[in-house]
């Protein structure tokens, strides 16, 4: 697995799909069943993802669970590490939910960096209904981790 990650950090042209993280990723693994299978693709120096969330990841009836929605935009941010071109991971994520996020309508979701200090990268995404009104945005504090991050033993 580390080999093929490393193999993502090579440029990326704008508009092709971008890689999952893995085959098993929760937000973009094509293999995992309970996944969100999320699609990103390259826009500018951010990343965008059209994505419809479905009855796997309902809170209340008809509406995503938050947790669900903070876990795309979570692993989308985690794509734009292939263009920072370093490892890192969420140190913190806020998620402002201004209006529900519908089950089975197509939501298009942004991140962009916002500015990178030392290890720290400062990200920050929206995410827009078909109308374009925007109903949550997000900011995050990745810090960049070297591989020894993830093999690493741990308790
Ligand atoms: C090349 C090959 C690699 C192999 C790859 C294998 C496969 C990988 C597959 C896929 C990966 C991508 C998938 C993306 C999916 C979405 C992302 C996730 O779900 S990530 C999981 C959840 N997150 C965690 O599990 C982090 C747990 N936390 C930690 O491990 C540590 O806290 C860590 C590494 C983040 C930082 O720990 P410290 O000890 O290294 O560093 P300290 O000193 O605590 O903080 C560093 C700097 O950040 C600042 N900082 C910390 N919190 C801050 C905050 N809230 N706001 C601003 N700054 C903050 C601190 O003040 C410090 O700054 P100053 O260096 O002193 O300038």
């Amino acid at each position: 697995m580390l080999a093929t990650w490393a193999e993502k950090f090579r440029p990326h042209r704008e508009g092709v799909d971008l890689p999952p993280h893995h085959e098993q990723c929760l937000g973009c693994g094509p293999d995992n069943p309970h996944g969100h299978h999320l699609q990103v693709r390259r826009h500018g120096d951010g990343v965008v993802a059209d994505h419809t969330f479905d009855n796997r990841h309902v809170g209340a009836p008809g509406i995503a669970h938050g947790g669900a929605v903070a876990t795309v935009i979570d692993d989308l941010y985690g794509f734009l590490l292939y263009l920072v071109g370093t490892p890192a991971v969420t140190r913190q994520l806020t998620v402002e939910y201004r209006t529900p996020v519908m089950i089975g309508v197509p939501y298009r979701l942004q991140a962009q960096v916002q500015r990178h200090e030392g290890r720290k990268l400062f990200l920050v995404a929206s995410i827009a209904g078909p109308d374009g009104s925007v109903v949550g945005t997000s900011t995050a504090v990745f810090v960049a981790v070297g591989i020894d991050h993830f093999t690493r033993e741990r308790q």
